[in-house]
């Protein structure tokens, strides 16, 4: 129990502890903050630890594991036992006071392809008369390696993008007229790893310090020219969004369940072990208020923990602030698919919205919002926060 004074609904209570990063009014130094109800605690102001006055999660995150469990219960210690209190107040501040800021540094970024409902629906879409999964889709977590540089906080307008697109009379320079979404997860590294030293599956809680959530914007017309045989590029490079708060995996204990039954024995390198890491997540998808959707992670054919070693294996290292996303996160059933080219399928059923309009895709002036939350160690859910963005017109 904390003392603050928190309702059992808040999502950000004592078993959450997100971090972020944040100016406000009273100081436009950006530094490290914990939401807490609806607070943040100012941890540089707290601590006077330089490492929380850098402007981003990055130096801390650097520090490991060790650091990030023994800074965990200390600030559950000082948010718990009131002897701590008048020296706590003073550093709780409004989270409506704050601006968020990127919360962290992005090194290198990669997206996946884990979820089967969600594959089998873009291979029955995108590749006709071929079987819905490629041959290598249950051996190997498929991904590619997209654009650091334009992974932005929640809220960055999203400019229509602009680029090729094929037309019955041969390639056509368009505005993209199929912008769509991709409700996802995003796990964000910590500690670094040494070239040419794979990590195990079972290392990946000494690696990864937390998680967000991630709209990876997607042009499918552009896509759907360019992505043969590379794969994703323009597509989607324009702009990836992320949510302000990086929730530590030490607080998703209580989410952890099995993943799914895996229908082809794996190679040794991406076998589960005794403790995998599935998350039983739930995401949700508004179009301008309205739910469209709400995808179930838990059904993920491969886990974060997979996911690392997968992209270790041959030897690459990873960075403080590697960012890697899970894929667009599906469910079987029309209520749980994770973009609008599924949920309208393909433009051939249109969504029908609240008010009266339809879409198959995004419009200028559109705004989507995806948010998650987790069953929570204490009963209660913890929230993720959410990452949001408006369409504006082609430059
Ligand atoms: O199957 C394809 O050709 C394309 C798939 C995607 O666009 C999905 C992607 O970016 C990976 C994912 O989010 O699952
Ligand atoms: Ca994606
Ligand atoms: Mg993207």
């Amino acid at each position: 129990m904390t003392w603050l004074d928190l309702p059992a609904s808040t999502g950000f209570g004592i078993t959450n502890l997100p971090y972020g990063v944040f100016t406000s009014p009273s100081s436009e130094h950006a530094r490290t903050g914990v939401a807490i109800g609806d607070h943040v605690l100012d941890l540089a102001g707290l601590t006077g630890d330089p490492v929380h006055a850098t402007g981003s999660l990055n130096a801390f995150m650097a520090q490991g594991p060790e650091s990030w469990a023994s800074l965990r219960s200390m600030i559950t210690a000082w948010l718990t036992d009131p002897v701590h209190q008048d020296r706590i107040t003073p550093h709780l501040l409004p989270r409506a006071s704050v601006t968020l800021r990127l919360p962290f540094e992005v090194a290198d970024y990669v997206d996946f392809y884990s979820s089967r409902d969600h594959a089998e629906n873009l291979g029955r879409m995108f590749r006709p008369g071929s079987p819905a999964l490629t041959p290598n889709w249950k051996h190997l977590p498929i991904g590619y390696h997209g654009r650091a540089g334009t992974v932005q906080l929640s809220g960055t307008p999203v400019v229509r993008p602009q680029g090729q697109a094929q037309s019955p009379e041969g390639p056509v320079f368009v505005a993209s007229r199929r912008l769509d979404i991709e409700a996802e997860i995003g796990f964000v590294v910590g500690a670094p790893s040494a070239l040419g030293t794979p990590v195990p599956v079972r290392d990946f809680a000494s690696h990864v310090f937390g998680v967000c959530v991630v709209n990876d914007w997607s042009a499918r017309d552009l896509q759907a020219w360019e992505y043969v045989p590379l794969g994703p590029f323009l597509g989607k490079s324009f702009l990836t969004s992320v949510s302000p708060w990086v929730v530590p995996l030490a607080a998703l204990s209580a989410a952890r369940v099995k993943p799914p039954v895996r229908d082809e024995a794996l190679l040794p390198y991406l076998e589960d072990g005794d403790e995998p890491w599935g998350l039983d997540l739930t995401l949700e998808v508004r179009l301008n208020g309205a739910v469209v959707s709400r995808p179930p992670f838990r059904g993920m054919y491969w886990t974060a923990a997979q996911q690392l070693a997968h992209m270790t294996v041959n030897g690459a290292s990873l960075r403080t602030g590697d960012l890697y996303a899970s894929g667009t996160v599906s469910g079987p059933t029309r209520e749980e698919r994770g973009s609008l080219i599924e949920l309208s399928w393909n433009g051939t059923e249109p969504l029908a919205l609240p008010d009266g309009s339809t879409r198959s895709f995004l419009e200028d002036g559109d705004e989507i919002t995806i948010s998650a939350s987790a069953p929570a160690a204490d009963g209660s859910r913890l929230s993720f926060g959410e990452v949001t963005g408006r369409v504006q017109a082609a430059h």
